[in-house]
């Protein structure tokens, strides 16, 4: 493999946390020796912060529930008034925390029944954070639909209703024009109904120490200055092996994106007859088995095309069975052999996973992080939220994305563009990562009447909007 030349570095993102596991990390600091009530205060603090940026001024009604979620209500109430706004408070009756006692009772103002509630200008929802635990209770609902379409809506942690650990919403939550997340991101702010249902997000710091989450969010790359001496192989070698004559549009569509993503060379492997472009070499399978042993080749991509068939299955077993990083998709992924030495990326969508690692069941997550687990691979399952799992447990999702990236062919450029990120030395989890933001900012660059086609296309434009780094 070569050395790393890559244009591109990728962040490890921002925590993305179960419920759990914000609790432990807020336990592990009130161990330290910070008050449960700080941590309220802080969140409070912060929240207000927020508010005042987003909404300068009106009159708010604050929605506070029994938990701590409506302990952090009272905080607010009580720094919205200071800060000027007509504040009122309706709450579903007394704290049951002590912290969320105490906030109350630090809230010198009237508090009203939630039903009869009238709304306000500024609505802040927090009745419940991530200690839902069961369908939002009818009164609690009664009071979300009243308040629907009356003024700005500030969801406090996460908009009541929905599961922090899933995105899944029980009954009809509040949909959120911002959410001031406590500590980090949790995973229902980007899965499932979770991720509309938020608005905008902002991470709110509270002094939680979230360095260990094994989750997080795909962020975007930045681009590396390139040395003036650079030559088109330290750009990285991709080597396509396209599908047979006849269904060679799916491998083509491949190198096109290998080459547009930053491969010094791509090389179209098989029996057809048209590059896509005059700067994409064409080479016979002979001289491509010969390829596999150039040290220059940097990534092979294989399965856009391929057939089910004794070349398809040579192709593959060949390239796993090498030390050039693969990265499989489409056809190799339906007759994957096993899997080999080659560090690999698998790029499945949902039915070609179940094919491959079996029914994938509520947790998403766990189902792709065992999968990789398993296979030694960095295995990538496509979606409206694209989850990527490398076999050490590190695990991303991917919500830089547009629903019209769902469109025949899209797959077909996802490889080839982390075939070239895999070619310029980029580790797989990396290369895999920052691939998917690509390909998800080119989409959201499209629009409606994006075609596969158009994809590569747009990937200057993509990388023009990175910022640059070192
Ligand atoms: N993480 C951090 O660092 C910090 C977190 N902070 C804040 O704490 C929030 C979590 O607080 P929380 O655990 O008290 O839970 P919360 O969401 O207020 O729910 C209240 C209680 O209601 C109950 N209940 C659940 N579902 C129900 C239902 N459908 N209908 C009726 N009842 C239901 C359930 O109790 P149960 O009856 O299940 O025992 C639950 O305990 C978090 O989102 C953030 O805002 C910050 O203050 C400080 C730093
Ligand atoms: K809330």
């Amino acid at each position: 493999m070569m050395t790393s030349n890559s244009l591109l570095t990728i962040a490890a993102g921002p925590a993305l946390l179960d419920p759990a596991s914000m609790r432990a990390a807020e336990n592990a600091e009130i161990g330290r020796g910070t008050p449960a009530l700080v941590l309220m205060e802080r969140a409070a603090a912060a929240a207000v912060r927020a508010i005042r940026m987003f909404a300068p001024g009106g009159t708010v009604l604050v929605l506070c529930g029994r938990g701590n979620n409506g302990g952090d209500g009272y905080g607010v109430a009580a720094g919205l008034k200071v800060a000027g706004y007509a504040v009122r408070v309706a709450a579903a009756g007394p704290a049951t925390s002590e912290p969320a006692a105490t906030m109350a009772a630090r809230w010198k103002g009237p508090v009203e029944p939630l039903d009869g509630a009238a709304p306000a200008a500024i609505i802040v929802d927090a009745l419940f954070g991530t200690g839902l635990t069961r369908p939002l209770p009818e009164i609690e609902q009664a009071v979300l639909d009243r308040m629907r379409g009356h003024g700005l809506v500030i969801a406090i942690d996460i908009a009541s209703g929905i599961d922090a650990a899933t995105g899944g919403a029980s009954g009809r939550p509040l949909a959120a024009d911002l959410t001031v997340a406590f500590g980090a991101m949790k995973l229902g702010h980007a899965l499932g109904a979770g991720r509309a249902l938020s608005g905008r997000v902002v991470i709110a710091d509270i002094g939680v120490d979230v360095a260990d989450a094994r989750v997080r969010l795909v962020p975007a790359p930045v681009v590396r200055a390139m040395p003036a001496a650079t030559h088109k192989y330290s750009r990285g070698a991709v080597m396509v092996v396209e599908g047979d004559a006849g269904r060679g549009g799916a491998g083509r569509l491949t190198a096109l994106a290998a080459l547009r993503a930053g491969a010094g060379v791509v090389t179209l492997v098989g029996p057809g007859n048209r590059a896509p472009a005059d700067a994409i070499m064409r080479r016979s399978d002979d001289e491509g088995r010969a390829m596999l042993g150039d040290a220059r080749l940097g990534a092979v991509a294989i399965g856009p095309g391929l057939a089910d068939d004794a070349r398809g299955r040579d192709w593959l077993a060949l390239v796993l069975a090498g030390d050039v990083p693969v990265v499989a998709d489409a056809g190799a992924l339906a007759m994957l052999p096993g899997f080999g030495r080659a560090p690999l990326v698998l790029t499945p969508h949902e039915g070609e996973f179940v094919r491959l690692f079996g029914a994938i069941g509520p947790d998403r997550i766990g189902a792709v992080r065992a999968a990789a687990a398993g296979s030694g691979a960095v295995v990538l399952l496509k979606g409206a939220e694209t989850i990527i799992a490398d076999p050490d447990g590190r695990t991303a999702i991917n919500i830089h994305a547009a629903p019209w990236l769902a469109t025949a062919g899209s797959g077909d450029v996802l490889t080839g563009i982390i075939g070239a990120l895999l070619a310029q030395g980029m580790a797989p989890f990396d290369a895999a990562r920052a691939g998917v933001w690509l390909h998800g900012d080119a989409g959201l660059r499209g629009g409606p009447g994006l075609i596969a086609d158009d994809i590569p296309g747009l990937l200057p434009a993509v990388f023009a909007g990175l910022e640059t780094g070192r």
